[in-house]
């Protein structure tokens, strides 16, 4: 094993905790990175394409290091939903949500920024909500939580009781696929 300097390119405060929970020392640069994609041939491709944009952004400022960039997306009937716009938009998202299962899908990526070497995974989680109805709905939109979540809603707070089951890792649904990040931070020989 080797000891690299490990930063994580993302303004979450979920992936922060994750990450910490995943006892790595490590350091936040933010990118502002246009979260726009053009062509994605699905749910994994739209957030790996992300992911990949905020590692290398961060990549190209760091000087060496291994850089972590993660993207988390809802699909449902080939749909995409990543943040709502505003309160409408949130309402919208999780009328189409409730009462179905969707999945979630975080891309992550990292890059080594010394030598430009690359690796990237995409894990899916399904999540069910229970059917839901429309005052509770505008009431979970009126909490503000939706705002800067993917979805619409949040399993970690309030949203979880939106929730009636998860398929797959919790962690990837709040951000931070942990198994795949650990994973792919071993194929760089950072971590066992
Ligand atoms: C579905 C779901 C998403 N989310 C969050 C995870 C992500 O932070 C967010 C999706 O937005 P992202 O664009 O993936 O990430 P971000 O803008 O928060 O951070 P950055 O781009 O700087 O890395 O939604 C939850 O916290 N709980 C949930 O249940």
């Amino acid at each position: 094993m080797s000891v690299r300097r490990i930063v994580l390119a993302s303004g979450s405060p979920r992936r922060r905790e994750l990450l910490a929970g995943m006892g790595m020392a490590f350091e936040v640069v933010t990118s502002d990175v246009d979260e726009n994609v053009e062509t994605f041939a699905g749910p994994e491709d739209f957030a790996l394409q992300l992911a990949r944009r905020k590692a290398r952004a961060v990549a190209g400022r760091v000087g060496d290091a291994l850089v972590i960039g993660g993207d988390t997306v809802v699909e449902l009937d080939g749909r995409i939903f990543g943040k709502p716009t505003d309160s409408d938009d949130a309402v919208e998202m999780i009328s189409r949500l409730g009462g179905r299962t969707h999945r979630v899908v975080t891309g992550l990526a990292v890059v080594d920024a010394a030598t430009g070497e690359h690796r990237e995974g995409a894990t899916t989680s399904a999540v069910t909500m229970r059917p839901l109805g429309e005052d509770e709905i505008r009431e979970y939109v009126a909490s503000g939580e939706p705002f800067d979540k993917a979805g619409a809603y949040a399993i970690q707070g309030l949203g979880g009781r939106l929730v009636a089951g998860v398929d797959g890792d919790r962690d990837n649904v709040i951000g931070l696929p942990t198994a795949t990040l650990r994973r792919l931070l071993a194929a760089f020989g950072v971590i066992a």
